[in-house]
């Protein structure tokens, strides 16, 4: 029962990116942060996508790279926020591997993205004060998509060994 592919999901700003990384470091997986992934293959940033091309066209982008995820070996999988909400991709991610729902407050994913609103087309217009009533609309809009998860954890952890625990459980890494 063990899977080849592990999905990160969450709200902006949970810690996927992060997690991602240090995790494939740990256990030594191929990582692939979704975002970096369609940046490189379309040659333009996210926030260019989105001012350029508008988010109907990202989200196209998004889902064709969660596709190509579903055929990779050995990868931990780190998704951008809307991900899961879009199109068949939860479907698709479900079928291919464990997906894990990094879940955390609204209050916590303020803190966290209070420094990070540039790079998130999303919320880079928004005010401090503006961000925690976005977040806790949005996050109520989503969270029924990340809770289809297989998995939650709570993102409050700091470094790897929570997912790693997960990954035994399921029998992913030994
Ligand atoms: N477990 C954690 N504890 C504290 N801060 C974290 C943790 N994970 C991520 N962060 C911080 O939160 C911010 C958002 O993290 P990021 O990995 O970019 O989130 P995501 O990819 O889910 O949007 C970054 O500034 C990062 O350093
Ligand atoms: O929540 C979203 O719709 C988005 C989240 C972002 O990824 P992170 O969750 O890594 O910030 C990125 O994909 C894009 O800005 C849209
Ligand atoms: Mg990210």
């Amino acid at each position: 029962m063990g899977f080849k592919r592990v999905y990160l999901l969450g709200f902006m700003g949970c810690g996927k990116s992060t997690v991602g990384k240090s995790l494939a470091k740990a256990i030594k997986w191929d990582f692939i942060d979704l975002d970096d992934f369609i940046e490189k293959k379309s040659g333009i940033s996210i926030p260019d996508i989105f001012a350029t091309h508008g988010e109907a066209y990202f989200r196209q982008l998004e889902s064709t790279a969660v596709a190509e995820t579903t055929s990779m070996k050995n990868v931990i999988i780190a998704t951008g926020g809307g991900a899961p909400c879009f199109q068949k991709n939860m479907e698709a991610m479900n079928q291919a591997g464990l997906t894990i729902y990094l879940q955390l407050s609204a209050e916590g994913l303020r803190d966290r993205l209070k420094s990070g609103k540039t790079n998130r087309p999303l919320i880079s217009n928004k005010s401090d004060n503006e961000l925690l009533e976005f977040i806790k609309e949005k996050l109520a809009e989503r969270e029924p998509h990340y809770k289809l998860a297989k998995v939650t954890a709570d993102a409050t952890a700091v470094g790897p060994q929570t997912y790693i625990n997960i990954l035994k459980s399921y029998q992913t890494i030994k």
